[in-house]
């Protein structure tokens, strides 16, 4: 795992939009289309507006979620209508935007359906950039959710699974740990010390369970943390 502390926040998202639009670009060259995970919260913001503008034949890009919450696509809570708003606003909009959970589906066909595009059109992930919580969560494997063992399961099948947040329970859909591996190059985007001093408890930790962060932390050359105060 390499570390990039950049010196402000703003300077943290300009450097990582400009590592992963260049990771794409590669990709584009190597294979002809690329494709992208991104997270939710309310740290990405400006990284994905610095991405969103970078100018890409996004139209080979497609683009996805690390994870969502079983919200409709225009509800506040959606990471969809997030990604829509920021890195798809501009010169992005060409790109195509998979979802990770479609309302209007039972929620097993849901399931079924979005797991069945990524595999055809977006696995393996070249890029995907990550979130993680003072919790230790990334994506949406927090500590104690129902659907976490099987979510973490290094031999698992699925590429998503439903998992239930344990503050609050609320139901959502993520990107499981053997996919999150997979990816090309993951990108871990922290901001503050609190995540600082969690990172740091993450690494000292043996537990994939209690720190589930660590299943994308132990990939030498191929995760790099982005952090900034
Ligand atoms: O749906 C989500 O909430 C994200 O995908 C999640 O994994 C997020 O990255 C962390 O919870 C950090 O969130 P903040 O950026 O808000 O601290």
């Amino acid at each position: 795992m390499d570390m990039i502390v950049a010196e402000s926040r703003g300077a943290l998202a300009a450097r990582l939009a400009a590592e992963v639009a260049g990771e794409l670009r590669h990709a584009l060259d190597t294979h002809g289309r690329a494709s992208l995970a991104v997270p939710g919260g309310t740290t990405p913001g400006p990284f994905l507006e610095r991405l969103g503008a970078e100018p890409l034949p996004w139209e080979r890009v497609t683009v996805t979620l690390s994870d969502e919450r079983c919200v409709p696509a225009d509800h506040p809570r959606s990471n969809y209508r997030l990604v829509a708003a920021t890195l798809l606003a501009g010169p992005a909009r060409a790109a195509r935007l998979v979802p990770l959970y479609d309302p209007a589906l039972p929620p097993e066909e849901s399931l079924a359906v979005w797991s069945a595009e990524l595999a055809r059109a977006v696995l393996p992930l070249d890029v995907c950039v990550l979130g993680m919580g003072d919790d230790l969560h990334t994506a949406s494997l927090f500590p104690g959710a129902a659907g976490l063992a099987a979510a973490l399961d290094p031999a698992g099948e699925h590429p998503l699974l439903p998992v239930r947040a344990p503050a609050d329970g609320e139901r959502r859909i993520t990107l499981t740990a053997p996919c999150l591996r997979a990816a090309g190059h993951v990108h871990l985007l922290i901001q503050g010390t609190a995540k600082r001093e969690a990172l740091d408890r993450a690494l000292a930790s043996r537990s994939v369970a209690e720190a589930p962060v660590r299943v994308v932390l132990d990939r030498p050359g191929r995760t790099t943390v982005w952090y900034a105060d």
